[in-house]
């Protein structure tokens, strides 16, 4: 399978105002065809600075980036490249319907069945009712959709999302996690970021956590399983916690992350004690991993270079 995105030793730093901020640490990894590759981290980490790198807004960087194998130096390679920001600004004057349909001019696309594939696309995204309305009367989440569409209508071969599911309510989100699986499934790269991170782990296959312009490490959410699996997270009900590491719920009710081996002898002190669990879950979550990475609980893994 090859290679839809390479970043190889990539640095980039800022200057102004006698100020120097290094917004790229030697940032390498690569995303392959039919792969979605997430890209996490808090505010201020580089996840902006990685797509304007990428789409080349930004060019005065150090290391090599290719799409597709072709330098992003070079135009030719965002040829089929879509990008979605956080915040789309479409042009409010214009209908949706008018957007994508412009869409498809500015990528030289030609259709028999322009108008009915533009319409299946605002359909998708649940906003056709809206297909010949005025942007600058639909809600944010819609302009999202739009957005959204407008980036799909002209079959991308990678998607760059920036923080693609913020604006949209949770029906929003299941819709566009469901649109962006099929693509993917039908061989589409996507690279996104995201501060979500239940979102990433939905639709990534692996992620990215970007620190402080540092990509600390790069896994699949599999691998992450596997590392975490003994730990679990028991919601239970007693008197009192049983335990300094225990966080209190509400009256009553207290959380713990335990040791898979210690489960039973925990359960017996609480039925011991008249309390009674209320819930057992596994205690890996990529957010729970998101925070142990950066406090350095785990050991930075760098991707080696030429490993999709
Ligand atoms: N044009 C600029 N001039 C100076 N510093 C900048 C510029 N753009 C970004 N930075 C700095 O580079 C670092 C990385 O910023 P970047 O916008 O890439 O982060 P981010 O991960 O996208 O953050 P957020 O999640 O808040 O959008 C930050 O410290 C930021 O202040």
């Amino acid at each position: 399978m090859s290679l839809a995105l390479e970043f190889r030793s990539v640095s980039k730093t800022f200057r102004s105002k006698g100020r120097t901020v290094q917004a790229l640490r030697d940032v390498s990894f690569t995303v392959s065809e039919g792969e979605v590759f997430g890209f996490v981290g808090p505010n201020g980490a580089g996840k902006s600075t990685t797509i304007k790198v990428m789409l080349d807004v930004i060019d005065d960087y150090d290391g090599e980036v290719r799409l597709y194998g072709v330098s992003a130096r070079e135009a030719a390679a965002r040829r089929g490249v879509a990008y979605v920001p956080e915040a789309p600004a479409l042009y409010e004057q214009f209908t949706p319907l008018e957007i994508l349909r412009m869409a498809l001019d500015m990528y030289g696309i030609r259709r028999d069945d322009r108008e009915a594939w533009c319409m299946q696309w605002l359909e998708r995204f649940s906003v056709a009712e809206y297909a010949k309305r005025a942007v600058r009367q639909l809600s944010k989440g819609n302009v999202q959709r739009v957005a959204l569409a407008h980036a799909m209508v002209v079959s991308p071969r990678l998607l760059v999302l920036d923080e693609p599911l913020s604006g949209l309510d949770p029906v929003g989100r299941k819709d566009v996690v469901d649109i962006l699986a099929n693509y993917k499934r039908d061989g589409g790269a996507i690279f996104l970021t995201s501060h979500v991170l239940h979102d990433v782990e939905r639709i990534a296959d692996r992620f990215g956590f970007i620190h402080r312009g540092e990509l600390i490490t790069t896994r699949a959410p599999h691998e992450l399983v596997a590392e975490r699996a003994d730990r679990y997270l028991v919601r239970y009900q007693a008197a009192a916690a049983l335990g300094e590491a225990a966080s209190s719920i509400r009256s009553g009710e207290f959380e713990q992350e335990l040791a898979q081996a210690d489960l039973p002898a925990f359960i017996a002190r609480l039925q011991d004690g008249g309390g009674r669990i209320v819930t057992v879950k596994p205690a890996m979550s990529l957010e729970t991993v998101f925070f142990q990475v950066l406090e350095g609980a785990l050991k930075p893994v760098a991707e080696v270079p030429g490993q999709g």
